[in-house]
């Protein structure tokens, strides 16, 4: 079982050229003439390979596991969208992403700081506990946290500790004192306080590093999903927990989605991210995906999702195709 964070416990990818629209291979431009407000954004190409009308081709090597179909990609400010043809190769891709960069984290300083959301994030994290990545991962080096909790029982089904128990943590050999689950026998408020306090104890001992720009902790992954209002982790739209600029673990105990008691990172937090993908599937996440990388700005209201701009670090949207529909 997880380590609880109460102290009373224990405490390359390739560089993209610019390539004019007309100058793409026709397959692909036919998918930018279906979707005209992508041809209006900086389209990148990395080494093209294409093969079916309306699907956005482009040989991204260094995201790609074998036998998985090379993504469409689009980027807009620091950011980089991938379009996948389905979740499931968006899910190969994924493992790939997350084991490369476990190799590159172990190598660079021996661990590997991970922090996960709950919701449909869980499910296209499957193929990284199966083969090849599942055996080869440096599992004993890796440190897993939790980008927002929903403050119940660790076993109750709102739980997002139980949700990633259940489909991830239970197949993998993380050492269960790397694995940093709430403590829910307190208040929201208490938890919320725990977990920063824990945080600040692995800064302590070298686990976790300070972001020497923000002077917030600096996570080496966040692999975090999105919800179909834009928010991420519990920061939902509109909401004053936004604007948190000094706490880097804060509560709500009225969250607008249920359960209402949760705890939850910060923006300054998650912006100092090394790493971060932002994985939306499914047509309910279309209207979010088109808001945060179409070329017309409805509002001028920033989603949460909107919000994530990391200080130094690189930032990747993993998409289906009918998350992307509206693109
Ligand atoms: O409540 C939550 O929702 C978001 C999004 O969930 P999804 O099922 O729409 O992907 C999730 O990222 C967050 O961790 C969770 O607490």
């Amino acid at each position: 079982m997880a380590r609880s964070l109460s102290f009373s416990l224990i405490s390359s990818f390739l560089r993209p050229f610019p390539t004019p629209t007309s100058e793409l291979p026709a397959n692909l431009r036919s998918f930018f003439t279906v979707n005209p407000s992508l041809s209006r954004e900086k389209i990148t190409l990395k080494s093209a390979t294409f093969s079916s009308v309306q699907s956005c081709r482009i040989s991204t090597s260094a995201l790609m596991a074998s036998g998985t179909t090379p993504p469409g990609l689009l980027t807009k400010g620091d950011s980089e969208l991938l379009v996948f043809d389905s979740e499931e190769e968006l899910s190969n891709s994924l493992a790939k992403y997350t084991a490369d960069l476990s190799k590159k984290f172990c190598l660079e300083r021996g661990a590997f700081t991970v922090v996960l959301s709950g919701g449909s994030l869980v499910k296209s994290l499957r193929k990284l506990v199966e083969t090849p990545y599942g055996d080869s991962i440096d599992w004993g080096k890796w440190h897993i946290f939790w980008v927002d909790e929903r403050v119940v029982p660790k076993d109750h089904p709102d739980s997002n500790y139980k949700l990633v128990f259940d489909g991830f943590l239970s197949k993998v050999q993380i050492p269960a004192s790397q694995v940093y689950a709430i403590n829910d026998s307190l208040s929201a408020e208490g938890a919320a306080d725990d977990y920063e306090s824990c945080l600040k104890h692995l800064v302590n001992e070298g686990v976790l590093l300070l972001s020497p720009a923000t002077g917030f902790p600096k996570f080496d992954l966040m692999l975090l999903g999105m919800g179909p209002d834009g928010h991420i982790a519990s920061l939902f739209p509109g909401h004053s927990l936004l604007t948190e600029n000094e706490r880097w673990v804060t509560f709500i105990n009225n969250s607008p989605k249920p359960p209402p008691k949760r705890i939850t990172f910060t923006f300054p937090v998650i912006n100092s991210s090394a790493y971060v993908a932002l994985v939306a599937t499914g047509a309910g996440k279309a209207d979010v995906v088109h808001r945060a990388f179409g070329s017309k700005n409805s509002s001028s209201v920033l989603l949460p999702v909107q919000m994530v701009k990391l200080d130094n670090g690189t930032l990747t949207w993993f998409t289906d195709k009918a998350a992307a529909s509206k693109l």
